[in-house]
């Protein structure tokens, strides 16, 4: 940072200089507090038991942010004892005292702002070279004595950076076909286009794959000889990973060899550390795209259908996706294994192969679990790492199934399956309901997401009963304890919540009814699921517009064949009918419409051809005489050809952020998830905060935890089809995580 922004400087003047009020800080003392508080807890680690965190903040500010001066106060002010809440406040001692002594120095300012500031430097100037008077002095300085440093000076030189004209990727390990490419972040970058930019940038710290050398251009636009760096020069050695983000879904032929690539490619928490780095470098840079024009033709649909007739008969069923959530090794699996063997859309033959192929590797437990989890890595490892979805139909319902992988590694393919879901199955282990609803547990973080992305009714599985020998007390606490973070803390309604106590390995209460716990009353998971779906059935509005996600991609029998998997998310198509694709602007003629599903006491797997597919299914669309298919990612989205949707690199949206470590600020990388798309992203604008105690500030520019507030997001990598809330509840959502936490959820506006 090279000194205060007028925003900051606006902040400052605003504020009562003399009391410590982390929320009303500058960013830049955001930034020094939490850089310093490291150091400070270091120094008196296990000495002052009742000095928490806030405290040595308030310490800290109150010291100018001088760790040393900081400890003496806190060595002097609680010499001899530990200090404990009845230490602080003290008329001339404790934390009230510093406050006082931090304030009496701020007497000879009269004013706030740069001035308060300048004053506090008057005062600290001799005996302080650390903190905020130094930082005081150094915008003085700068604002006197113009641009002083080498980066300070490139500042008025426009510099251009030029692309490497070969990229260094590693050669290809194998001649396997490579997997459907998502839209997400890779810093793969090809063919980058000449950029330039006027801003300041730390070459070291930039991706050394983006640039072969840097030129900096005097006033005139002349290159100046003296001024040319070639890539070795600058020293740059970061290393770069072809993809950091990948989506999955368990539909495909190849997905041993993906989720194989799961296991050996680098945790995607690790992946999301140096992809938080990556996007701090990329951030620095403004890469311009152009698109390429879409070639908008409507064709008419193949045959000629009596629309109101076949939307009836689609009608008549509903159609219900549901996503089963939940902490680690809860059961979940397990779950929709027990709910398909009672169901017998898995055969006893399957059954019984799988139990004695588990029971081979000592993993008999798990053989309910593989009917979700195929690949023998997620077998050996007993561990779901992506999203699995399958399909049946009941006499009265269609349901599409998700199993989430429940480590929090992979959060983010569980937020993949939860924008392709109508209602969650929490699915909560009742003999370690602790761990799993601890801070460090799944259990809050599931059911966070599950609710900042449209999830409005939950079906909550008190499961493994059997291990607590079905007693009332043990279900009544998990329900309870529930219950309370769902209402006061997510918002649920009571209505919206159901508990169901089960064992998914026994099956009590999953398809049948269990006799071993007379005390519950209510109906098993599978009859309410079929209610759920009963009441999930949407009236069809023929003028919506189509828009369907894309979830799958795969080659078709023919090379410009390619068949996108998805679910529709509103509106209807029809085969012979043209789509565009967006972002990439690609635009095909839809060959055929396909569903599979298998009827429940059939493990049979029907495919079958459709005139039309309507909102909430899951389809295949067959594309034929596709140009550019390198244009076609999951993730995006598909309209009609005569309704483009818009792309855009900003987004203006309402901001809810919670369990930060950190504020974030404007310009602090992150992660945006919008419908089954992740990418790498930032602030560039906070518009207005609404802080915990709400009050509304339009002055501050970050956003703490528990803030609410109004905030442009920039992408990084890109654009993606805007959707506001208003126009789809689902698509109109976002989430935000950092450092493998998710720390903030929105709409868009
Ligand atoms: N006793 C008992 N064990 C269960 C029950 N449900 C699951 N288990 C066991 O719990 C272990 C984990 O089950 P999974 O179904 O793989 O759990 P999961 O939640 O899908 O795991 P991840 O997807 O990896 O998070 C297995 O050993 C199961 O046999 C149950 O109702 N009772």
């Amino acid at each position: 940072m090279s000194g205060y922004s007028q925003d900051d400087l606006i902040d400052y003047s605003e504020k009562d200089e003399g009391i410590f009020d982390e929320d009303h800080s500058a960013n830049e003392e955001y930034d020094k507090l939490y850089e310093l508080l490291p150091q400070l807890k270091k120094q008196v680690a296990g000495k002052y038991q009742h000095l928490d965190e806030k405290k040595m903040k308030e310490l800290l500010w109150n010291n100018y942010f001088n760790v040393e001066d900081t400890v003496t106060e806190i060595k002097d002010t609680f010499k001899g004892r530990n200090a404990s809440a009845s230490d602080v406040p003290r008329v001339n001692g404790g934390l009230s005292g510093l406050l006082l002594k931090r304030h009496s120095k701020f007497q000879p300012s009269s004013g706030g702002g740069l001035a308060g500031l300048m004053a506090r430097k008057h005062i600290k100037d001799e005996e302080s070279t650390t903190g905020l008077s130094k930082l005081a002095m150094r915008i003085k300085k700068q604002r006197m004595e113009g641009p002083a440093t080498v980066i300070e000076r490139m500042k008025k030189v426009p510099v251009k950076l030029v692309p490497p004209k070969v990229l260094e990727l590693p050669p290809k390990k194998s001649p396997e076909p490579a997997s459907p490419p998502v839209r997400s972040f890779s810093p793969e970058l090809p063919k980058l286009p000449e950029f330039s930019l006027t801003a300041p940038v730390h070459l070291t710290s930039f991706p050394s794959s983006l640039l072969t050398r840097v030129i900096f251009f005097d006033q005139l636009g002349q290159a100046s000889p003296n001024l040319i760096h070639e890539r070795h020069q600058l020293g740059t050695k970061l290393k770069t990973d072809l993809d950091f983000f990948r989506t999955f879904t368990n539909s495909h032929s190849d997905i041993a060899r993906r989720v194989t690539a799961n296991f050996s490619e680098p945790s995607p928490d690790e992946k999301q550390r140096k992809l938080d780095q990556m996007t701090s470098e990329m951030s620095k840079v403004n890469l311009s795209k152009k698109k390429a024009p879409a070639k908008p033709h409507t064709t008419k649909p193949k045959k000629k259908i009596d629309l109101q007739k076949e939307l009836s008969e689609k009608s008549s069923k509903p159609n219900l996706s549901f996503i089963v959530i939940g902490h680690v090794d809860s059961g979940k699996s397990t779950m929709i294994g027990r709910l398909l063997y009672d169901l017998k859309i898995v055969d006893s033959k399957t059954m019984h192969r799988l139990t004695k192929e588990s029971d081979s590797i000592g993993k008999s437990s798990f053989s309910l679990a593989w009917i979700m989890d195929q690949t023998p890595e997620e077998r050996s490892r007993g561990v779901t790492v992506d999203i699995c979805q399958t399909q049946f139909e009941t006499k009265t319902s269609r349901f599409t199934v998700i199993d989430s992988p429940g480590h929090k590694d992979y959060v983010p393919k569980m937020i993949n399956g939860v924008t392709q879901a109508d209602i969650a199955v929490m699915i909560v282990d009742t003999a370690s309901f602790e761990a799993g609803f601890s801070n460090n547990g799944q259990t809050k973080e599931h059911l966070t997401i599950a609710k900042n992305l449209g999830i409005k009714r939950c079906i909550i599985a008190v499961n493994k009963m059997d291990t607590v020998d079905w007693d009332v007390s043990e279900f009544i606490g998990v329900r309870d304890q529930l219950s309370a973070f769902l209402i006061e803390n997510l918002k649920y309604e009571a209505d919206n919540l159901i508990f169901v106590p089960t064992s998914g390995f026994l099956g009590d209460n999953v398809v049948k009814k269990s006799t071993n716990c007379s005390w519950y009353k209510g109906k098993p998971l599978m009859q309410l699921l079929e209610e759920e779906s009963r009441g999930n059935n949407r009236v069809f509005d023929e003028k919506s517009r189509f828009i369907m996600t894309i979830n799958d991609l795969q080659q078709g029998s023919r090379d410009d064949e390619l068949i996108l998997g998805g679910r529709i998310n509103s509106g209807f198509v029809q085969p012979g009918e043209t789509i565009l694709i967006a972002p990439g602007q690609e635009s095909a003629t839809v060959d055929s419409i396909c569903v599979s599903s298998s009827d429940v006491g059939s493990s049979i797997l029907k495919k079958s051809l459709q005139n039309l597919a309507i909102e909430g299914e899951f389809v295949e669309l067959k594309l034929k005489k596709i140009d550019n298919a390198d244009n076609i990612k999951i993730g995006d989205l598909i309209t009609k050809i005569d309704d483009p949707l818009e792309s855009v690199r900003k987004l203006r949206c309402e901001i809810t952020c919670f369990n930060l470590d950190r504020p974030l600020l404007v310009g602090t990388p992150f992660i945006l998830f919008r419908g089954n798309v992740s990418i790498p992203s930032r602030f560039s604008k906070i518009e207005q905060i609404i802080t915990a105690s709400g009050k509304l500030n339009k002055k501050r520019k970050h956003l703490s935890s528990d803030n609410s507030g109004i905030a442009e997001i920039e992408i990084l990598d890109g654009e993606i089809p805007i959707i506001t809330f208003k126009e789809s509840e689902k698509l109109g959502r976002i989430v935000i995580r950092k450092d493998g936490k998710t720390v903030g959820a929105g709409r868009v506006l």
